[in-house]
């Protein structure tokens, strides 16, 4: 089953289009990765599924499976420097005046799941990159959604940090639609079932391989074959 389905998608900003006649399937419970040059479009189609594009959009459609909830993990955390890690987390229902013993309790559970148990009193200023952003995923968590549209969520963390958290995410979000923009090619291998390539002029969409191995995958000579190509097809790509 599709869960997110874009056909014939234009998209122009100020009357200059980004991309044209854009098809792209997410399937349910499938990673699909999408890797491209920077300014190529990337974010914007992500935006525009979370349906924050409509203005942009000229031409064609996107049809999200009715029910199916959109929640968003981006590259800064956006988390509130004046809300404690549970508020944090629970932001919507702090937001909205939901939150209630049931839902610090389930914040705090997922503190603990991203292993957070040791921070729980530290205002978030004092924590490092990695792990504001475990929080950041805490936080998508709590959202109970089933489609995570993920822009470049690890791209500022170290590369420890970066392989801890993509193997965190993997385990907890296994279950979920991912769309995840990336420009790592050894994170699109690790985590992709489907890999992504957009291209410019003309600006097109293609499917660069699929794996079937479970994910995150481990680190084996065939992938580093894989990851140089990428790196090839994206330098191949002048913008
Ligand atoms: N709201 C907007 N109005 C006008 N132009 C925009 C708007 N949003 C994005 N753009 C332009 O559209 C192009 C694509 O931007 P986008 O952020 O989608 O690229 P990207 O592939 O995600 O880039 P990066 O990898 O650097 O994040 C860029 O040239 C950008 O300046």
């Amino acid at each position: 089953m599709n869960v997110v389905d874009v056909k014939d998608l234009s998209l122009t900003y100020a009357q200059r289009p980004l991309f044209e006649n854009l098809d792209f399937k997410l399937k349910q419970g499938e990673w699909a990765v999408l890797l491209g040059r920077s300014g190529v479009g990337k974010s914007s189609l992500l935006r525009a599924i979370a349906g924050l594009e409509n203005e942009a959009i000229t031409a064609g459609s996107i049809v999200i499976q009715p029910n199916f909830k959109i929640a968003w993990l981006a590259q800064q955390d956006g988390l509130y420097p004046w809300l404690n890690l549970i508020d944090n987390v629970q932001l919507v229902h702090h937001l909205n005046g939901t939150k209630n013993a049931e839902t610090r309790e389930q914040a705090l559970k997922l503190l603990f799941q991203v292993g957070m148990q040791k921070h729980l009193h530290k205002p978030c200023y004092q924590l490092s990159g990695g792990q504001r952003q475990r929080v950041a995923l805490a936080r998508t968590l709590m959202q109970q959604a089933d489609i995570i549209l993920m822009d470049e969520p690890f791209s500022a963390l170290d590369a420890v940090t970066r392989l801890q958290l993509q193997d965190l995410a993997g385990e907890l979000l296994a279950e979920k639609s991912i769309l995840l923009v990336t420009h790592d090619p050894q994170e699109a291998v690790r985590l992709g079932d489907r890999l992504y390539i957009l291209q410019q002029k003309p600006p097109y969409l293609s499917l660069l391989t699929a794996f079937h191995q479970p994910r995150p995958r481990q680190w084996v000579a065939e992938q580093h074959q894989l990851q140089q190509q990428l790196i090839q097809q994206l330098m191949e790509d002048s913008l």
